[in-house]
């Protein structure tokens, strides 16, 4: 996206972009980066996802909610190459992607984030940062005539990772293990990590989940940053005040199919979500409310 074609909060570039979209599932977007046709997976008898058309702007923040086990996760590991799809197909920047592993997904420039499994937890922050660059040339070519240039990669992966841990403000963290950090501050390097490659579309799960409320501004703040910079941002999340505060767009998935698509005064008033969703969710809330008083 040119500088010129947004205003300085890109706000206004990103209410143009959706203009014209047409509430209602596999709506045709005005320049999707994301394309999926027909994708299915189904686990035993149970038929985790089932999305027919779907499209996702270019440099917009979209949402995908939808109840526990509507699919959310399965679908976001179906479309970065790391789980197997039954069939279909989708293309990203317009070049097929389905069948490829997660690390070419990456490399073509869409990737999602990871929780800190055990092992990234005993590694630092660093590390962890050095792991998220793919396509390193010593990955692949292992010898030790190649060492100079696999060091000068590694050198080049090391600035990038401090640049951004700056930009994250974890770098007094680098040393320390990723396990130490708070929960806000791994949903941080999560996505710190995901930027090393540089990805035009970023998948973000859950990205507040475990989030103390001082971080969840840092988080949006970083979030919206991100659209405004050009990219695109696809994210999983069940706390409806950052979805209806941050979204452009938000696609409702239940059953593993797309139920609903819209702004979120769309789905806000959309009577399926509620039915399937939204009301379910409020009544989640009064009862959790209820027992904290
Ligand atoms: N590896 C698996 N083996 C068997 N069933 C699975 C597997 N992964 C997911 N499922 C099932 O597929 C369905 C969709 O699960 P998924 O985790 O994608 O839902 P979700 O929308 O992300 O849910 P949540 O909001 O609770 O994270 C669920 O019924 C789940 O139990």
């Amino acid at each position: 996206m040119s500088s010129d074609e947004m205003d300085a909060s890109g706000a206004g570039a990103v209410v143009d972009r959706m203009a014209g979209a047409v509430p209602e599932p596999g709506s045709a977007k005005s320049d999707p980066i994301l394309v999926a046709d027909g994708v299915r997976r189904s686990f035993g008898g149970l038929t985790a996802v089932d999305v027919g058309h779907l499209e996702v702007q270019r440099g917009t923040i979209t949402a995908l909610i939808g109840p526990n086990g509507a699919g959310k996760s399965t679908l976001f590991n179906l479309l970065t190459g790391f789980d197997r799809v039954d069939g279909g197909r989708w293309s990203f920047e317009g070049r097929s992607v389905n069948g490829r592993p997660g690390h070419r997904v990456a490399r073509a420039g869409m990737v999602r984030t990871f929780q800190l499994t055990k092992a990234l937890t005993r590694m630092t922050v660093l590390d962890n940062m050095l792991l998220g660059a793919q396509g390193q040339v010593g990955e692949r070519m292992a010898g030790a005539f190649l060492r100079p240039v696999w060091g000068r990669q590694e050198k080049a992966n090391t600035v990038r990772a401090m640049e951004l841990l700056e930009r994250f403000k974890l770098v007094d963290k680098r040393q320390d293990m990723a396990g130490s950090l708070s929960g806000g501050q791994r949903k941080l390097l999560e996505m710190a990590r995901a930027l090393m490659t540089d990805p035009s579309m970023i998948m973000l799960d859950e990205p507040m989940a475990g989030v103390n409320p001082a971080l969840v501004q840092s988080l949006l703040h970083h979030i919206t940053s991100l659209r405004d910079e050009g990219k695109t941002v696809l994210f999983v999340e069940h706390d409806m005040d950052v979805i209806m505060g941050i979204s452009d767009w938000i696609v409702v998935l239940a059953q593993g199919q797309v139920i609903a698509e819209g702004s979120p005064s769309d789905i806000r008033s959309n009577q399926q979500v509620i039915d399937a969703y939204l009301g379910v969710q409020e009544v989640g809330d009064e009862v959790r409310g209820s027992g904290d008083e």
